[in-house]
């Protein structure tokens, strides 16, 4: 059977309804896509119904209010928002209850979309409730489709065994597997930068490039998350999924076409040559290919040079602010020891801030590290793909200020795109400088679950991730994991603004 593509109405379930992403992220994607300019994208959502859920009490006029909120956020007219609040709903539900979900799925008469925005712990005995519920559930469910976010299991075990389940409930082309990160613009736009452009194409491999780094480095702390992160850790959160997804696109070869079984098989194939790095070392100050540190209290100001290694010492922080820390977005924010925030269990030595060296063993990538990064209350937050250029063969002789390698910097938030280059400088015509060729791309109007919504509605997998590809993440970094249970690679301190251990500094390429 196949799923109900853009038939209408559709019923879009929101599992988890009263969460921080349905919040933060779902919502103002959908409303991206309802104030698009793009007839396709209005087309998308016309005639759908919101119905969220949760075990939270909460009336429909509530959530009625909070779609109507983030329509008028995107800039949606209240006219043109009008169908889609009257149509949406709220259930009050317990999702592992199969009496709860039996109620809610036998009265959807249309297409229906179920979005698992649930603390990942769970989503398993979601969907065992799924797969053994009334016949005429099962009949809706039949041409289902089923949005599973990250992180997919906690292993690739638990992952296989999620995957397995799913496909009791629905087969895998109804199975999509959210990474947002494949839906932000900068990242799409490098199919493009890559493959079309001559000056780019011809230098994109091991002969040319020497190194590649991809930093998600965020000025955010916990945010109120601890029920989730504490479990999770940067290299879980962020590496494990987003970076190694960047990572696939940054290495893969040319798909024949961006159709979603060219594009996902190529991704895929660079995932599947992809292990934790065994060359020399690549961090300096550890022979190490990881390293992990988490954050002690201190103030994100967004002037993080005069960062130190993280001693612990509370006096560090702000105590003009009044703030109690990392509730809340912005700079000059006091944030407490990741340790003392809210709900941490600091026996669990979660890490705030993970590096971990890769290597991508094809023919174009042998040889490179690819080292990702990413870290929370950092001072100067920096999320971009570095690729560092090798010298060239020859150099005239009299040239001077050569020794600065070339880069190729791609800015994932905001978007841009650099060039770095070896130019002449000021006066001397053969005393050279680096010079930027830089480009800034507009915000996109979609955002990244936009983009996703836009996948999940239109029932386009090209952006979801395939079933086998969610078990090979895991693969790729389980030494990782194991190796930091066993503790042989130290927790380090950094202080919550500045740029990570002092240690550390150096080693991401500075700008
Ligand atoms: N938040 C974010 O920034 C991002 C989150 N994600 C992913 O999205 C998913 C949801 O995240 P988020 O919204 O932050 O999660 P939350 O912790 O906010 O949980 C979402 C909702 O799930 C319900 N819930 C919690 N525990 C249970 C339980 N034991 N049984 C049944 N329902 C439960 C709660 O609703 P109620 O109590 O009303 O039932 C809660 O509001 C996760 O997989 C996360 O990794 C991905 C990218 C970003
Ligand atoms: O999935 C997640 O992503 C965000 C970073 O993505 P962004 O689009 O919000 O910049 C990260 O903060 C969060 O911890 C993680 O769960």
């Amino acid at each position: 059977m196949t799923p109900e593509r853009n038939s209408r109405p559709r019923t879009l379930l929101i599992l988890g309804a009263s969460g921080d992403l349905t919040q933060r992220l779902l919502l103002p994607g959908l409303a991206s896509l309802v104030a698009s300019e793009v007839p396709a994208d209005r087309d998308m959502v016309a005639g759908l119904r919101i119905v969220g859920s949760g075990r939270s009490e909460r009336s429909r006029a509530d959530w009625q209010k909070q779609v109507n909120a983030a329509l008028a956020e995107a800039g949606v007219r209240a006219a043109d928002a009008r169908a889609l609040v009257a149509a949406a709903d709220y259930v009050v539900a317990d999702p592992t209850s199969k009496a709860d979900l039996n109620r809610i799925i036998e009265g959807v008469r249309a297409g229906l979309i179920i979005y698992f925005a649930l603390p990942p712990a769970i989503v398993l005995t979601v969907a065992d409730t799924l797969s053994k519920l009334s016949a005429e559930a099962t009949k809706v469910l039949d041409t289902a489709v089923l949005a599973v976010e990250k992180p997919f299991g906690s292993d690739s075990r638990s992952a296989a065994t999620l995957n397995r389940r799913l496909l009791r409930v629905v087969p895998e082309e109804q199975i999509h597997r959210v990474d947002h990160f494949l839906g932000m613009a900068t990242v799409l736009n490098l199919v493009g930068l890559r493959f079309v452009n001559r000056l780019v194409e011809p230098v994109w491999n091991a002969d040319n490039v020497e190194k590649v780094e991809i930093v998600y480095d965020e000025d955010l702390g916990l945010e109120g998350r601890a029920g989730y992160y504490d479990t999770s850790g940067a290299l879980v959160d962020m590496l494990q999924s987003h970076l190694l997804q960047v990572l696939s696109i940054v290495a893969m070869e040319a798909p024949a076409s961006i159709d979603p079984v060219d594009f996902r098989a190529a991704t895929a194939q660079v995932l599947r040559a992809t292990e934790v790095w065994s060359g020399p070392p690549v961090l300096p100050g550890t022979s190490l290919p990881s390293r992990r540190a988490r954050y002690t209290a201190g103030t994100v100001d967004g002037d993080a040079r005069s960062g130190d290694s993280g001693s612990g010492d509370s006096r560090s922080a702000d105590p003009r602010s009044g703030d109690s820390g990392s509730g809340e977005k912005g700079r000059g924010r006091s944030m407490p020891a990741y340790a003392k925030e809210k709900g941490v269990d600091p026996s669990r030595e979660t890490e705030t801030l993970a590096e971990l060296v890769v290597e991508v063993n094809t023919r174009r990538w042998a040889g490179v590290p690819f080292v990702l990064r990413s870290g929370k209350a950092i001072g100067v937050p920096r999320k971009e793909i570095i690729l560092t250029l090798k010298p060239v063969g020859f150099v005239p002789r009299g040239l001077t200020g050569t020794e600065r390698p070339e880069r190729i910097v791609v800015g994932l938030k905001p978007s841009s795109v650099t060039l770095e280059l070896t130019m002449n400088g000021d006066g001397d015509p053969f005393g050279l400088d680096r010079h930027d060729l830089s480009a800034t791309l507009d915000a996109a109007p979609i955002t990244a679950y936009g983009e996703v919504m836009r996948g999940v509605l239109g029932g386009d997998p090209t952006l979801s991730i395939r079933g086998d590809v969610a078990e090979t993440c895991w693969r790729i970094v389980a030494p990782v994991l194991n190796s930091w249970r066993r503790n042989e690679v130290p927790l380090e301190e950094y202080r919550a603004g500045s740029e990570g251990p002092a240690a550390w500094r150096r080693d991401i390429t500075p700008r």
